[in-house]
């Protein structure tokens, strides 16, 4: 995977100015935005994702021009191929375990009536070992197989690259480090490139091929 990024935004909020001034590019299939609270790491994955438009610069990925101001190039959010996981997975509560993950799938799928008989479901309900839990609401089950349902309607319309907003936050310290080693093992089987933003080093140690650290609203350095 190829990323491009140069952007700049200016966000005020009553007198307070936050400039983002953001550059970096990298072929890793593995990279790491890493810094402090505040530090513009989620304004960044969201301009990637088309939910923030910078008012300046490009974003490139793979070769194609998802974002360029110069050009007036500003591709929908829904037809970036990107797939954004929010830091509270963001599971839609009325759904079950199998409607959440059909829900990734194009064309309205997610209302199938039996959604964990879909090919695509099934598969994606096995790789996670979610099989026994297709029925059960968000409410009904743990907060690693929350995480894994996440990432499996993430993963179901086979998306060009997932962005993960501090993937491991919600969970607590045993099970973070369980399942850090599971997305990393997840990712080498899969082969899905990965950008993550973080504030845990551990998060940079496991994940981070490409590690870029972000310090007020810039690219200070990277390995
Ligand atoms: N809509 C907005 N208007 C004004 N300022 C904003 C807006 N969104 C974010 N900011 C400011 O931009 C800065 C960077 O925010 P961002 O959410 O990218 O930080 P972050 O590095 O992801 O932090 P965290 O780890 O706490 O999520 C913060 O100072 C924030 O207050």
């Amino acid at each position: 995977m190829s990323v491009d990024v140069q952007i700049r935004k200016e966000l005020r909020a009553n007198d307070r100015v936050f400039d983002l001034n953001i550059a970096f590019s990298s072929d890793s299939d593995r990279i790491v935005l890493y810094g402090p609270s505040g530090a513009g790491k989620s304004l960044t994955l969201k301009a990637i994702a088309g939910l923030m438009t910078p008012d300046e610069g490009k974003i490139n990925l793979n070769q194609r021009t998802l974002f360029d101001a110069a050009h007036d190039i500003n591709v929908r959010p829904q037809q970036r191929n990107v797939a954004y996981l929010f830091q509270d997975y963001a599971l839609f509560p009325h759904l079950t375990v199998a409607q959440n993950i059909a829900f990734g799938l194009q064309r309205g799928c997610f209302n199938l009536r039996r959604p964990a008989a879909h090919p695509t479901v099934m598969k994606w309900l096995e790789a996670f070992g979610l099989e026994a839990t297709a029925g059960s609401y968000p409410s009904q089950i743990s907060g690693g197989q929350r995480q894994r349902v996440a990432l499996a309607r993430a993963l179901v319309a086979q998306p060009d690259i997932l962005l993960l907003d501090e993937p491991f936050s919600a969970l607590d310290l045993s099970l973070r480090e369980r399942m850090r080693h599971e997305l990393s093992e997840l990712q080498q089987q899969l082969r899905v490139p990965m950008l993550i933003i973080t504030h845990d080093p551990a998060d940079v140690d496991i994940l981070g091929d490409a590690v870029f650290e972000v310090r007020d609203g810039t690219i200070r350095q990277h390995k």
